[in-house]
């Protein structure tokens, strides 16, 4: 599952943040103008990879508005030379709308990942609201802000201002969606072990190598592509597969400028071999996701069960101490807050031990289920019931007056008494003694306190004779 973190405001202070900036707006202007070289289809011009829109992105998700001039004039310099900014103030004009287009789709950008998607791309349940709101909104409006500006300086025609709408949204998307995940798994995680770069080396050089044999050997195996990176996205560290996936990208981009290679087929045995490939990458690529969603489940599953056996008695499938104490710390708070009363109880299987002695173990583990299950089916759903061991149990009543929960333990007492375990040909019965404290708001108490005056309470039901509810 690809796991990135969101590209988070730096406290670093102003001087990283202005290195940071610095080498954005370098990295931007670099993207940009070799972007323009290697990514254009020739002789339209048109951009098909816009990698500085991702690089927008995240100087902007980094320090606000104090990114906007940098884009700013990062996109200036690069946009200025192919539109001519210093030949007419028209011109001039022209580049400083585009830069501003450029700079409004990268504050965007951040202003809606800040907004949907607060904490980063951290899911893959998050992957299309990170395409729909961050990729395409943002790129759409500066899309249609460039394609209007080119055709209105006399850059393009107006009829083909349509098309560069859509090559401009595919662009500077693919931009972003490779760039972000890169520097956010940068930022966020640890720095990979150099051992760990090598597996991770070769995908890369094989991914790089299919695309190269793609343009001029075997059109098909840019399908095999796809299942290659699958590889390393399952398998690699984020930092190693993004790097992978951008210059796979790249270079595909790059190589398809000059010529169309694979997307041009006109051989027929060529294009058999490609439908094979997509077929099969599809194939792998789903199942691929498909085996991945079901590992998590396993693993969430797996994590539930193991929570569920850390929080609950194995015999009776009810809470034991460990998850029962914070519940009665939350009760005290809440009754601290509301000014209300509540009750706890401790209570006990008489002469158990005998059970045990008399009928076995088993048939002791069947009266301790069997009384759990009493207790359970008895008890609002509000009670909190537990085990805390042996066969002691405790319950809390919350929100109940001392009346009504003593009500309820003579009720359990009766009920417990009622029960027939089978042992053999035997019926076996059991008694049991419980003690009770009220917790009030004018005699506040903690939970080892109030546990403690239960129990005295509970040795004085057992002294008095068993069979009996005690309270203070
Ligand atoms: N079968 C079974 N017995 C258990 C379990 N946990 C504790 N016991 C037994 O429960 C018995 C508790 O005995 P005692 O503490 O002497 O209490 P008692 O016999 O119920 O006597 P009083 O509480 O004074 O009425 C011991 O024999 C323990 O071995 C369990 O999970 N299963």
């Amino acid at each position: 599952m690809l796991k990135l973190a969101a590209v988070s405001r730096s406290p670093g202070g102003s001087r990283a943040q202005a290195l940071w900036l610095a080498l954005g707006g370098v990295a931007y202007y670099a993207c940009a103008s070799f972007g323009m070289a290697l990514f254009s289809i020739q002789p339209s011009n048109i951009t098909l990879l816009w990698l500085p829109s991702g690089i927008g992105l995240a100087m902007c998700a980094q320090a606000g508005r104090r990114a906007w001039p940098c884009v700013f004039a990062a996109s200036f310099f690069a946009n200025a030379p192919g539109m001519g900014a210093q030949e007419s103030l028209a011109h001039l004009l022209s580049t400083c709308v585009a830069a501003g287009a450029d700079t409004l789709a990268a504050a965007l950008a951040a202003a809606m990942l800040r907004r949907h998607l607060p904490h980063g791309l951290e899911r893959l349940s998050s992957l299309f609201t990170f395409i729909a709101a961050v990729c395409l909104l943002p790129t759409l409006v500066s899309a249609v802000i460039l394609a209007a500006n080119l055709a209105l300086g006399g850059y393009i025609a107006w009829s083909a201002s349509l098309p560069f709408v859509g090559m401009l949204l595919f662009a500077d998307s693919l931009g972003i969606l490779l760039v972000y995940p890169l520097v956010a798994a940068w930022r966020a995680g640890p720095a990979p072990r150099p051992g760990a770069w090598r597996a991770s080396l070769l995908v890369t050089l094989l991914a790089l190598a299919m695309a190269w044999l793609a343009f001029t050997v075997f059109a098909g195996l840019i399908f095999l592509i796809v299942p290659t990176l699958l590889y390393l996205a399952l398998r690699g560290r984020d930092q190693a597969v993004y790097v992978a996936l951008a210059l796979t990208i790249s270079a595909i981009v790059a190589l398809a400028a000059r010529d169309l290679g694979p997307f041009h087929v006109v051989d027929t045995v060529q294009a058999r071999f490609m439908l094979l490939s997509y077929l099969f990458s599809t194939t792998v690529v789903v199942l691929g996701m498909a085996l991945q969603r079901h590992d998590l489940e396993l693993e969430t599953r797996a994590r539930q069960d193991w929570q569920f056996l850390a929080n609950h008695d194995a015999l009776t499938g009810l809470s034991n101490r460990l998850s029962f104490m914070p519940m009665l710390e939350n009760e005290i708070e809440r009754a601290r807050r509301n000014g209300r009363a509540f009750a706890v109880a401790t209570l006990d299987i008489d002469h158990f031990k005998r059970i045990n002695d008399t009928y076995g173990h088993q048939v002791g583990d069947k009266v301790l289920v069997a009384v759990a299950g009493r207790l359970r089916a008895a008890l609002r759903t509000v009670d909190m019931v537990a085990r805390m061991g042996g066969e002691e149990f405790a319950i809390c009543f919350p929100d109940t007056p001392a009346g009504e929960a003593l009500l309820a333990m003579e009720r359990l007492r009766t009920g417990v008494g009622q029960l027939r375990v089978a042992a053999g040909g035997q019926q076996v019965t059991v008694t049991i003694s419980g003690g009770m404290a009220v917790w009030r708001p004018d005699q506040p108490c903690g939970v080892d306190q109030l546990l403690d005056r239960a129990d005295q309470c509970l040795y004085r039901a057992k002294r008095e004779g068993r069979d009996r509810i005690v309270t203070d």
